[in-house]
């Protein structure tokens, strides 16, 4: 017991698999841990639990450290079944326990695991809870990776408890990286690319709130238990998700009566209060191709909007669209954009157009694989002129844009 033991009264009762684990369309080849706490204070808590596939294994394995009905808090820090895989089995035998997390954790863990009458505590932003004899501390950190993500801190032990924050896919029961046989720096930062860099505005959040903190061990949910100079790797997530000055944005519109034009001003004002410069350009039939031409080169993120008349484009922009296919915009995002009445197709040829080149479509699809969001609309379709509720859509979907050119 005394070997997972990570601070005063605090033991790690995970789960270690040495498996080559199927994960996010990757294959863990070092596999990986589930890292899951328990502080044996006054009321006893589990800090998050393992995967669902472990989950009985991780109850079993919890009655050498406490009888389970004694349990009085389950933190579940983030959703994803790697880590609260184990709470229906645990919930199930610490009956009197209250669940822990933020209004969109104890929503989706309802829905999820049939725990509709459960006891939950809804956490906010910088709450607290005594534990008898320990103090945890609460952080919002937001789509790290997943919406509904908190991060606990326990104060007197100076213990930060990320979850996914900070993890690395390792297979270990060494538990701390000053025992890791090699440096893990590699991995570390192989795991922030994959899961966290899609996010790294959050991350920059999620840095300004800890640190404010006195932090001696950070605990994540995957791989070792940094105690070893765990600023070296706050520093790492700050250096990387730094950030990246400096890019340029096109508006190409063409319009009948003036509404795609304000969808264009629309974007053209987010895109510059989020320090992106951006140029709006009104496609006539008569457009010089070759300055088009120049503006796109120069450009890392391309709007191409058209409202529909009789099922079709108007103005130049096909024009511009037609050239797209014989340019080199491998580094270029492409967003596809228009007003429209009843059916919008100049939008959906325009998307057809982007598709024939080697740009990156930013489509719905792209922005789920990219960063986990099903909320946001692409390609942006208003109809008519947009009214309040739609520049509101427009203004999020542009704040995606602009998290993706930051990178
Ligand atoms: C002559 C004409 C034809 C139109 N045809 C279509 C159409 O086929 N499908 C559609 O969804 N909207 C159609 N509309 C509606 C326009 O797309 C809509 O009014 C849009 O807001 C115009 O935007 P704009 O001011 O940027 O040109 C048509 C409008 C006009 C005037």
């Amino acid at each position: 017991m005394n070997d997972k033991l990570i601070a005063k009264n605090s033991y790690w009762v995970g789960y270690v698999d040495d498996r080559k684990v199927p994960f996010h369309r990757l294959t863990l080849e070092k596999g990986t841990t589930y890292n899951s706490y328990f502080l044996d204070t006054e009321k006893p808590t589990i800090i998050d639990t393992v995967d669902i596939s472990f989950g009985r294994n991780f109850v079993e394995e919890l009655k050498d450290y406490i009888e389970l009905e004694k349990i009085q808090y389950i933190v579940i820090n983030h959703v994803e079944p790697d880590h609260s895989g184990g709470l229906p089995a645990l919930i199930n035998k610490a009956k009197q326990a209250t669940i822990v997390t933020t209004e969109l954790g104890a929503e989706e863990l309802k829905e999820m695991y049939k725990l509709h009458h459960k006891k939950f505590m809804i956490i906010k932003d910088g709450d607290t809870l005594d534990i008898g004899g320990k103090t945890l501390k609460f952080f919002e950190t937001p789509f790290l990776h997943t919406e509904e993500t908190m991060i606990t801190y326990s104060v007197e032990d100076k213990v930060l408890y990320p979850c996914d924050i900070f993890s690395t896919h390792i297979a270990t029961d060494k538990l701390f990286n000053d025992l890791a046989p090699e440096d893990i720096t590699e991995d570390f930062k192989v795991y922030y690319s994959l899961i966290m860099h899609p996010h790294r505005p959050y991350v920059q959040d999620m840095i300004e709130k800890i640190r404010k903190l006195d932090i001696d061990i950070i605990a994540p949910s995957h791989g070792y238990v940094l105690r070893d100079k765990p600023k070296k790797y706050i520093d790492l997530y700050d250096e990387m998700s730094k950030p990246n000055k400096d890019k340029n944005a096109l508006i190409l519109f063409s319009t009948m009566t003036g509404n795609t034009k304000r969808i264009s001003k629309h974007i053209a004002e987010e895109l510059e209060l989020q320090g992106i410069k951006t140029e709006m350009m009104n496609i006539k039939e008569n457009v010089d191709i070759d300055d088009v031409k120049e503006k796109i080169k120069s450009s890392d993120a391309i709007f191409f909007g058209s409202s529909t008349r009789y099922a079709d484009m108007v103005g130049g922009i096909e024009k511009v669209l037609k050239i797209l296919k014989y340019m080199n915009l491998e580094e270029k995002l492409g967003i596809a954009f228009g007003s429209y009445g009843w059916s919008g197709e100049a939008v959906e040829v325009i998307k057809d157009y982007l598709q024939d080149t080697n740009i990156k479509l930013v489509d719905s699809s792209y922005v789920i694989k990219t960063t986990g969001m099903d909320n946001i609309k692409f390609p942006i379709r208003v109809k008519f002129n947009p009214d309040k509720e739609n520049i509101e859509e427009v203004k999020a979907s542009t704040r995606v844009i602009k998290d993706m050119l930051v990178s």
